[in-house]
């Protein structure tokens, strides 16, 4: 390939990867990792440091109750103040959609903003345990201006063999005009505070910036579906001496789906998925023990969803494959979160699913490290979500977005996903671990299809 070449699909791909950038934009991602007593806040918190030589896995601070934690919220300044926005209110999940909108994650020139919708936040922060205490906004007490949120979710995760019983903090907020004030850490411990009043002193959270200190770092990849769109859109140029239609070509696939069986997921399903679910994901060293009704919430949707009479509109696609016998044999997942296309393009908004959970039966019998069994599930895997590449492009989605997490390095350069700039890394509050495979090639940066990912957990 021509340097020429090389420079145009490298321009590609950092513009493909402004689509799908999801946490890594505008946070601390551009600066450089400093030395763990030179973050002012971090360096105050339980969490390993970044030099730390991790000799055994465990809670980092002594064993607290719930009575050794102030019953008061963090001191705010005067003109602010606490309150919980009430997602079963739809003009308070309206006013957090709005400063998602408008103050979450961009990309560096501001054209380009999640969509979140009031659909997909209700889901992603009423999980099955929920509760309405832990969706923190900060007011202008004035105004009653929305200008700042954090959310805690209940999850209990697998770290190894260990269980632990933590919360998932997502989507912390400040509005632009009140930025570099320190306003993060107060928000970050309200809710350490709040979660520590309900006796769970765990927490699970990811990000593209690096803090002290990532228990694990996966590589965002892509996959476009509809170059034709994206290209016009600006986002991505042509390589040299390639045309938009040799593009397309590339990445233009079939009308229908191959694997026998495959069908959506139905509520009568979720026992056998679970069976399925719990087994393939005990070989990850982190990952979420679901219950059924948390399966069914993530992988069917809210009731909300599960009542839509047009399918195509869940934020949530969960699909089965079920064998002549009536047996499930895997299951896949994606979700669906747009970006919104601003400063006047002919395009309006960018269709960007997300790869979720799956598993399957393929090569589950033998060891995971057995070359035969890898070569089973590899084989499925670009099966199965070969088949996810179809069905995301009936839905009109024009990028499908997937992490080196899980098993997916066994997919994704078959199935012409292209290696991203952005990476997520994972973090453990409170909580030593040794570091888990992210399904990266340390040496050199690409997908490490042999050692794979130990990640198991997928986060919103
Ligand atoms: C047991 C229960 C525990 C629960 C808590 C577990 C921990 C949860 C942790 C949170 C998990 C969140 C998961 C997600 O939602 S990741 C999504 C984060 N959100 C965005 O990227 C949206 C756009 N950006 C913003 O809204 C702001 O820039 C934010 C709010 C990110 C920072 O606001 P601002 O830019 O105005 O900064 P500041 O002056 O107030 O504060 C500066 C301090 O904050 C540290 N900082 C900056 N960004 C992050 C970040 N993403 N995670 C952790 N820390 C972060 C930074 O290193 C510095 O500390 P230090 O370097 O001096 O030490």
């Amino acid at each position: 390939m021509s340097d020429d070449k090389k420079q145009s699909l490298q321009k590609l791909q950092q513009l493909l990867q402004s689509l799908q950038v999801g946490q890594q934009v505008n946070e601390t991602s551009s600066l450089p990792p400093k030395r763990k007593d030179e973050y002012k806040f971090w360096r105050t918190q339980p969490v390993a440091s970044f030099e730390e030589k991790i000799q055994s896995e465990g809670p980092i601070e002594e064993r607290k109750t719930p009575a050794d934690i102030p019953d008061s919220p963090i001191p705010l300044l005067s003109s602010f103040e606490w309150v919980i926005v009430d997602m079963e209110d739809d003009h308070q999940a309206d006013q957090l959609y709005e400063l998602l909108c408008n103050h979450y994650v961009e990309d560096k020139d501001s054209s380009l903003r999640f969509q979140y919708s009031q659909r997909f936040l209700k889901w992603a922060l009423k999980s099955p345990r929920w509760k309405k205490d832990w969706h923190v906004g900060v007011r202008v007490k004035e105004s009653g201006k929305l200008v700042a949120f954090i959310s805690a979710i209940p999850v209990n995760l697998s770290v190894r063999e260990k269980k632990i019983e933590s919360v998932e903090i997502n989507f912390l907020c400040v509005h632009k005009q009140l930025r570099s004030k320190r306003l993060a850490p107060i928000l970050i411990k309200e809710i350490t505070r709040r979660v520590n009043k309900c006796d769970i002193w765990h927490a699970l959270y990811s990000g593209g910036g690096v803090i002290p200190t990532p228990v694990s770092t996966c590589r965002y990849t892509h996959r476009p579906l509809n170059f034709g769109k994206l290209y016009e859109c600006g986002f991505s140029g042509l390589p040299h001496n390639t045309t938009k239609e040799q593009m397309i070509s590339r990445y233009t696939i079939g009308s229908s789906t191959k694997l026998p069986g495959l069908r959506p997921l139905e509520s009568k399903d979720l026992g056998k998925v679970k069976v399925l679910f719990d087994t393939f994901q005990s070989k990850y060293e982190l990952y979420q023990n679901f219950t059924t009704e948390e399966l069914e919430h993530w992988l069917l949707g809210d009731k909300e969803q599960q009542n839509l009479q047009n399918q195509n509109e869940k934020v949530i696609q969960s699909f089965v494959v079920e064998n002549d016998s009536g047996e499930i044999t895997d299951f896949v997942s994606f979700y669906i979160l747009p970006f919104g296309v601003l400063q006047g393009n002919v395009h309006k908004t960018v269709n960007v699913a997300y790869l979720f959970y799956y598993a399957t039966t393929a090569g589950l019998k033998k060891l995971s490290d057995d070359a035969e069994a890898t070569k089973v599930l590899k084989h499925r895997l670009i099966e199965l979500v070969g088949d996810v590449l179809v069905l995301a492009k009936r839905l009109e989605i024009d990028v499908l977005n997937a992490l080196t997490s899980q098993d997916n390095t066994l997919f994704l350069q078959d199935l012409k996903f292209g290696l991203g700039d952005g990476y997520l890394h994972f973090y453990l509050f409170n909580y030593r671990a040794f570091p888990i495979d992210g399904g990266i090639d340390k040496e050199t940066g690409k997908f490490d299809e042999v050692r794979r990912s130990k990640v198991g957990v997928v986060m919103l």
